[in-house]
């Protein structure tokens, strides 16, 4: 892939494969995928269903294990000290890493329904045992909007603000970088373009580092550069992507798959 080398990455991954099941049932979700993830820019990841977009991103998250290849979360922007392998790592120490140096986004909110919006967002502090930084927790909420509602329980709520409490709680710890799957496939177009504007103002204003998983053109547009996955592998990409074009992308590689998919019908 062409600008590889001095590519500031957040993460990378090296010729990563995944099978799931054996013999004639066998799957290759990802076939020998290598990519890097620019630091400081937001990344979506694209492709038919079945694609391996959940499976990339399990992966490089530690949630999933390849059958083969590396991942590395790259470590701070000042030097390779922080650099780990997480193929490397033990069952706790790959928890611990995801606690403090990742940020989930999912898309059904996954917000404990007892805790207010402020218990919520400082969660992942609490669980490693750190204070919140005051001003970058104000900076975070008065950017998601939440001011008014730090005191409310998911369930009073709208779905959007729901989502921009997770957001909030995916950027607390300040991680490398932020994974967010399918952020906006549970919200309304207006509550999506909030997460997503908010997602891009993490980026812009905080340095933040996110890789995410959409099937909306839309929401691929928001992005810095589009990565699009077809049988296990990234096949195109596409950089400051308007929503057309990456609509013209994701329909000629769902022809594709469904040619393939009418051929084997056929027993061609
Ligand atoms: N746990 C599993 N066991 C067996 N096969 C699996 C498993 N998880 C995923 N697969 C298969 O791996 C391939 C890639 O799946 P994956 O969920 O990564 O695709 P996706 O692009 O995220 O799809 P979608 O857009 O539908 O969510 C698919 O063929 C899927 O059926």
């Amino acid at each position: 892939m062409s600008g590889m080398t001095n590519f500031d990455a957040a993460v990378s991954a090296e010729d990563l494969t995944k099978r799931y099941g054996s013999g004639d049932a066998q799957v290759t979700a990802l076939d020998a995928v290598t990519v890097a993830f620019g630091r400081g820019e937001l990344t979506a990841i694209m492709g038919p269903s079945g694609s391996g977009k959940s499976t990339l991103m399990h992966c490089l998250a530690g949630l999933d294990t390849p059958t083969a290849g590396r991942v590395w979360l790259d470590g701070s922007r000042h030097g390779d000290a922080d650099r780990v392998e997480l193929s490397g790592l033990r069952d706790d120490a790959l928890t611990a890493l995801r606690r403090d140096r990742m940020g989930f986004v999912f898309q059904a909110f996954n917000l404990l329904p007892t805790l207010t919006a402020w218990e919520n967002i400082t969660l992942p502090l609490d669980l490693a045992g750190r204070r919140p930084d005051q001003a970058f927790a104000d900076t975070v909420i008065d950017a998601v909007g939440l001011r008014d509602r730090l005191h409310h329980r998911p369930a009073q709520l709208s779905g959007g603000q729901q989502q921009r409490v997770a957001c909030a709680r995916a950027l607390i710890s300040r991680p490398d970088v932020v994974f967010a799957d399918e952020p906006t496939g549970a919200l309304d177009s207006r509550a999506g373009a909030e997460v997503l504007g908010f997602l891009r103002r993490s980026v812009d204003e905080l340095a933040q580092t996110v890789v995410m998983v959409t099937h909306d053109p839309v929401a691929a547009s928001y992005a810095d550069r589009v990565l699009f996955l077809a049988d296990g592998k990234i096949v195109d990409e596409l950089r400051e992507p308007s929503a057309d074009r990456v609509l013209d992308r994701i329909r000629s590689l769902e022809s594709v798959a469904r040619g393939a998919r009418t051929a084997v019908g056929a027993g061609a």
